[in-house]
């Protein structure tokens, strides 16, 4: 199975690296300044689960010749979204099937608009990484796992050919017959969680150890729930509370990607994740004034990186 990594970033090279690694022919398709890196220093990877280097990943820019894929792993940042999707056309065939790895929603329809329904699977991942100064990857905690699935539900073949075919990967790829309803419920604990890690500027620890933090994360997930409900996204009954009783347990270190970004003085998912459910609230006239100060915080950050360039 011939597989395509756009981006070869925190997630892209982590489960890129590990597909290549368990003996699947992967190509990444990169830009410059990262071949070159990569070219160096080959796909390092630090993790919890063991180091790995992939020495001599394979590596495209784009435009280069590689003919079709029978998978593409899109794993760049939703504001790189177009020129992705520009990035990944020419290897588009007919029987290709992409699977997005983004955080969120709002990816999907731009997708469908240009490959069509049927080429898109949804795709969502659990893992904590990042990439560090040399451009290696650095894993921290225990998930590291990829869901995927048809949208409209149920199995089929080609999902569960891919799943065997990625099966010897250290972390997983599982196939889901519900990955809606995955999708939905990954986007609202990525909501509230990066929402509240950026605004309070911390870790989770001290956010869920004080008795006001705790309950301004519930506040802010219930608001965001009640949104994408209005929306008639499938989501759990239960899910907040579910999902609250595990942000609980979660070790107390650990941080949403974009609160490690915005510390890295990176650009941040804002529009694409809150930005989006803030907008679709207010066409629908719900009040979620938590969701609004939680976006307002990350536009501000932006504004002031524009002011500082
Ligand atoms: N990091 C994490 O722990 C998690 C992240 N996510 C989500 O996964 C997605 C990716 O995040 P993450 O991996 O952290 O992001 P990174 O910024 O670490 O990686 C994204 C990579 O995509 C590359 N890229 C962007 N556009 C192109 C293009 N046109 N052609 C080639 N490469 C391109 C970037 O390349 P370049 O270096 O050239 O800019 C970069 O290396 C986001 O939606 C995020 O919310 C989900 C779960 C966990
Ligand atoms: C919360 C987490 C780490 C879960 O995978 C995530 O998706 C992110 O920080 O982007």
């Amino acid at each position: 199975m011939k597989v395509l990594v756009l981006g070869a970033g925190a997630i892209g090279g982590y489960f890129g690296g590990r597909l290549a690694l368990s003996g699947v022919d992967v190509t990444f398709l990169v830009r410059e300044r990262r071949r070159q890196q990569l070219q160096e220093r080959g796909l390092r990877i630090e993790s919890v689960h063991g180091d790995a280097i992939l020495e001599k990943p394979q590596l495209i820019a784009a435009g280069e010749e590689a003919g079709e894929f029978d998978v593409i792993l899109l794993s760049n940042k939703a504001y790189h979204l177009a020129d992705s999707i520009d990035s990944i056309a020419p290897y588009v065939g007919t029987q290709t099937v992409i699977i997005p790895l983004l955080n969120g929603f709002a990816h999907m329809e731009a997708l469908w608009e240009r490959f069509g329904k049927e080429r898109v699977m949804g795709g969502l991942c659990y893992i904590e990484s990042t990439m560090n100064a040399q451009g290696d990857i650095v894993q921290t905690s225990k998930n590291h796992d990829a869901v995927f699935g048809e949208w409209e539900g149920g199995e089929s073949e080609r999902a569960l050919r891919i799943q065997e075919a990625f099966s010897g990967i250290v972390g997983k790829f599982r196939a889901s017959s519900h990955i809606q309803r995955e999708v939905w419920h990954k986007y609202l604990l990525i909501t509230t969680l990066s929402g509240v890690t950026t605004l309070m500027n911390s870790s989770v620890g001290p956010i869920y150890s004080t008795p006001s933090g705790l309950e301004l994360t519930w506040k802010l997930a219930e608001e965001v729930a009640l949104v994408m409900r209005s929306l008639k996204a499938p989501l759990d009954d239960g899910i907040v509370e579910k999902q609250m009783e595990q942000f609980k347990k979660t070790h107390a270190g650990m941080k949403s990607s974009m609160l490690r970004d915005m510390e890295k003085g990176l650009p941040v998912e804002a529009d694409h994740l809150q930005g989006y459910l803030l907008k679709r609230a207010q066409e629908l006239q719900l009040s979620t004034p938590l969701l609004k100060v939680v976006y307002t915080n990350l536009k501000v950050y932006e504004q002031k990186r524009e002011d500082a360039k």
